[in-house]
């Protein structure tokens, strides 16, 4: 079979595993490198961020890849209202001079009968995956089969989402998968409120409370050198302002997600419910002395 038709300089659009995978491998055998943006779509300035970092690196082709994963979806979960412009985003890929972009089928991933995942270990079931069981096996099993299909050098992932960031490394890690694993750090709105394609379901209102979960974020992380209790305690009383924002968690942890150490880098992370909208948000955190 030959290799599909990939033109420099301009947005190549693959649907299918065996198409980018011919591509990405005929530029690997004329020694460029490929770095990929993985995203579900919907993009705005977070993946920008990502896809402006990856154009960083000498002699490498960046791309994308846009797939709503259903595997990382539960039931009631929004995997049906999820935005999807695609239009705009292979726009947005252009603009940011992205060469190539995956936008497989449900079916071109996952064929009828499918049934082999990744399970992520105990910190799959913790934070995010406590409120919602089964997804990080989901996206760890969709990162797996595109970072195999793409087989890129480099990977970006936001910190936004900062548990997939610790589980897609730890996975990369311990599965040596030959792909190095980049984190970016999260892109916000003025008044801090965490870029997210899931903004998109907010009222005017619930935007103007949705920027309390940064703001209890920064007060907790102002007073790190306090300890985690004065770290918990302020940011619970920024939320407090605000009771219409219902708090899933609010956590102090260690920057792998174990437990927080008593002095130097950890990480404050929260989800919370403003409406029938959730939203997460993270940021570091140095406690103590800062040894
Ligand atoms: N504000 C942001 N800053 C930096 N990276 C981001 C930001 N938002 C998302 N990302 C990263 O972009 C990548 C693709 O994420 P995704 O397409 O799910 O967008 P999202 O805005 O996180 O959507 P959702 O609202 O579903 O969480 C992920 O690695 C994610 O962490
Ligand atoms: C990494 C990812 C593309 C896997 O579906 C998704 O979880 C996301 O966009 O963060
Ligand atoms: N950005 C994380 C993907 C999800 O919420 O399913």
């Amino acid at each position: 079979m030959s290799t599909p038709k990939f033109s420099r300089g301009q947005l190549n659009v693959f649907q299918t595993p065996d198409d980018v995978n011919r591509v990405t491998s005929a530029l690997h055998g004329v020694g460029r490198k490929v770095a990929l943006v993985p995203t579900m779509g919907a993009l705005h300035d977070g993946h920008r961020e990502l896809l402006r970092r990856a154009k960083r690196l000498p002699g490498t082709v960046v791309g994308a890849s846009i797939f709503v994963n259903p595997l990382q979806f539960g039931e009631g979960e929004d995997f049906d209202a999820y935005p999807r412009p695609l239009e705009h985003d292979l726009e947005v890929l252009a603009e940011m001079g992205a060469e190539l972009v995956f936008v497989p089928k449900v079916d071109d991933l996952y064929a009828p009968g499918h049934s082999v995942t990744v399970h992520p270990g105990p910190l799959g079931d913790e934070l995010e995956g406590a409120a919602r069981p089964g997804h990080f096996s989901g996206v760890l099993t969709v990162v797996s089969k595109l970072l195999n299909i793409v087989a890129p050098d480099y990977a970006f992932f936001g910190e936004k989402d900062y548990q997939q960031l610790v589980l897609v490394k730890r996975m990369v890690r311990e599965l040596n998968i030959p792909t190095k694993v980049i984190g970016v750090s999260t892109v916000r709105e003025h008044d801090g409120l965490a870029l997210s394609s899931r903004n998109v379901y907010l009222s005017e209102e619930q935007r103007a409370d949705a920027a309390v979960l940064a703001a209890a974020l920064a007060a907790g992380a102002h007073a790190g050198q306090e300890g985690a209790e004065a770290v918990l305690s302020a940011a619970r009383q920024t939320l407090a302002a605000r009771p219409q924002v219902a708090v899933d968690y609010l956590e102090l942890r260690g920057t792998d997600l174990g437990p927080a150490p008593v002095d130097g880098q950890a990480r404050l992370l929260i989800a919370a419910r403003v409406s029938r909208t959730r939203l997460i948000d993270n940021l570091p955190v140095l406690l103590g002395a800062g040894v």
